[in-house]
């Protein structure tokens, strides 16, 4: 999996790392001529006393040290500037591919793993991507190259090597085999930590509420223990490595020494020769313990690569139409036909054969029970999910065959709950229509009764909203996603229980002035209340994602029992006649 991510999104680098793989090519040559030319130095300079070589060869090791370093700085600034345009890159893909999902795939996955997956998961790759840059071309020549001089020093004190190598390479692969599974549930668990978090800072009200701190922090301890508990035994064999490592290089070390002082005991070798030996010895273990600290990261980094590739592999099940219509005739004219829908994995379909008219110039209203399907119903006009069966159709065509942007500008939908964006009144009343003047926004929030209150504000439209709305009241907050579907002007308004928080007077004087300024336009109210929608053209009762009714209220009130039952559960028998 985290081949095939890489190879996707390394794709348009080749250059780049092209020039890299030659940047860490050239650096480790540097790096392995060094000990030689050294060792040259001792045994045809120092121990000869020969001072013009070693001034010449000592100017020699600058030169190649001076390269080595250059070499190395490049590769270190390229590679951390490449491995951030891929992070990047893949941020931005896995982003593309969240922001084209549905409310189905969104609740498939659900938000906190999406963030987790954008975030860190993504952070996790990159950090692999750059360890490759840095090691992976490194790490091998080193090794080998290593040998091979280390071979053209002295043949027999290489043997020391064969064991090494090894050796050294068994034991770092038996902890990293340990390690891989605790990686998968390190990831796994941070995941729980995140949805967990985010639940208790979205629901803080509730928690308070029900005085369940207690409880709630209980949960917290319980998730952030298990990832600690993950992280302490990654942390116990990650500290394992260290000493295997060294008591590895040590023994060698002693062993080299202790062979090499024989080989030159008996004029076998030279001094310069085993102190090369040495630092060959040491580059191949720094080798060995490069490759080793980057499979040890391939694991983590395969487990987010999985959980990425999972994202941009899911299809959003609400596609743009390849041959888009990009004019539509008619003033928002919206029917559906036979229309069904069924949440994936659900046994039952929530919405079936919905046939249902709604005009420019009238008002149609849907009523039924909690969970009877209005919220659905609503969210497949704009195409927030697509129908299962049948079709909607606005001003004739299919809305899956309508430009995205345009069906956007056509229908305009006040969900039940709003959503408002950190910025100001303003940025959120523009946030349809980014051409609208000051006063087309003043006169939206007149007609939502929201315009006292943000005159009341000391900053008037320039006021900051914080994210989601949170310093304004739920009745304010509903006023201003009215207002903000009122600038954006479309010709369809779909209203999702959109006045439920307002107090009777309120909703009355909003409802006369949307009349009034919707007079043209098709409106779709779904209220729980029926004095919202007692006045409209024509009421629609749902009952079980099933059309029971379809009238005016006293026409339902005469021959529909579902209706009559939902009116007198709310007014009085005198009221309801
Ligand atoms: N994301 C979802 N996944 C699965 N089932 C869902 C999902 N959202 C809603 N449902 C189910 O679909 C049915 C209709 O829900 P919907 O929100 O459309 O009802 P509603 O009539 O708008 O309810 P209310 O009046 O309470 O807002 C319910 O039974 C609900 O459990």
């Amino acid at each position: 999996m985290l081949i095939r991510l890489l190879r996707t999104h390394l794709g348009p680098y080749k250059k780049p790392i092209a020039l890299l793989v030659l940047l860490q090519f050239l650096q480790t040559c540097a790096s392995l001529y060094l000990p030689t030319l050294n060792a040259d130095i001792i045994d045809k300079g120092v121990v000869k006393g020969d001072t013009g070589y070693i001034l010449s060869f000592g100017a020699v090791m600058l030169a190649v040290t001076v390269v080595q370093m250059a070499c190395n700085i490049g590769a270190v600034l390229y590679g951390a500037r490449t491995s951030a345009e891929v992070g990047r890159d893949l941020r931005s893909a896995v982003f593309d591919r969240v922001q084209s999902f549905s409310a189905r795939e969104m609740g498939q996955f659900g938000a906190p793993t999406l963030i987790t997956r954008t975030t860190n998961d993504v952070q996790q790759v990159q950090t692999l991507v750059l360890m490759a840059f840095t090691l992976m071309v490194s790490a091998p020549i080193m090794c080998v190259g290593g040998i091979v001089m280390a071979l053209g020093q002295d043949v027999p004190l290489s043997g020391v090597l064969l064991a090494v190598v090894p050796v050294l390479g068994i034991s770092v692969s038996l902890i990293v085999r340990r390690l891989r599974p605790l990686f998968r549930t390190m990831q796994e668990r941070l995941d729980t930590v995140n949805r967990v978090l985010r639940e208790q800072i979205t629901g803080n009200r509730v928690i308070r509420a029900f005085v369940r701190d207690g409880y709630e922090k209980e949960r917290f301890r319980g998730a952030n223990g298990e990832l600690t508990e993950v992280s302490l035994a990654s942390g116990k064999l990650l500290a394992l490595m260290f000493p295997v490592v060294m008591t590895v290089v040590n023994l060698s070390s002693i062993a080299v020494v202790w062979f090499g002082a024989h080989r030159i005991d008996s004029g076998d070798m030279e001094i310069g020769a085993l102190t090369a030996f040495l630092a060959y010895l040491l580059q191949i273990v720094m080798a060995v313990m490069m490759a080793t600290f980057m499979f040890m990261m391939i694991p983590r980094a395969e487990v987010c690569a999985e959980r990425i590739q999972e994202v941009l592999d899911t299809e959003a099940s609400v596609v743009p139409p390849a041959e888009p219509v990009r004019e539509l005739r008619g003033h928002g004219h919206l029917e559906l036909r036979d229309a069904g829908f069924r949440y994936p994995g659900a046994e039952e379909p929530v919405l079936k054969g919905i046939d249902l008219t709604a005009r420019p110039g009238e008002t149609t209203a849907v009523i039924g029970s909690t969970g009877s399907g209005k919220s659905t119903l609503l969210s497949l006009v704009p195409r927030l999910m697509d129908v299962t069966e049948g079709e909607v159709l606005v001003n004739g065509v299919a809305v899956s065959a309508v430009e995205p942007a345009l069906l956007a500008r056509t229908v305009g939908l006040v969900p039940q709950k709003p959503y408002l964006f950190a910025g100001t009144v303003a940025s959120n009343l523009r946030y349809g229509n980014p051409d609208a003047t000051d006063d087309e926004l003043w006169h939206a929030l007149e007609v939502a009764q929201a315009k006292g209150f943000v005159e009341s504000l000391e900053e008037g439209l320039d006021a900051p909203i914080a994210q989601g709305g949170t310093n304004v009241s739920g009745g304010q907050r509903q006023r201003l996603s009215i207002a903000r579907t009122l600038v954006q002007r479309p010709e369809i308004y779909l209203f999702d229980d959109s006045f439920s928080a307002l107090d009777y007077a309120t909703d009355a004087a909003l409802r006369s002035a949307l009349a009034r300024e919707t007079r043209e336009a098709t409106v779709v109210i779904v209220a729980q209340r029926v004095s919202t929608i007692r006045d409209a053209d024509r009421i629609v009762v749902l009952d079980e994602g099933r059309v029971v009714g379809v009238g005016r209220h006293h026409e339902l009130m005469d021959d529909n029992e579902t209706y009559r039952e939902i009116v007198l559960s709310q007014l009085t028998e005198a009221e309801a006649a």
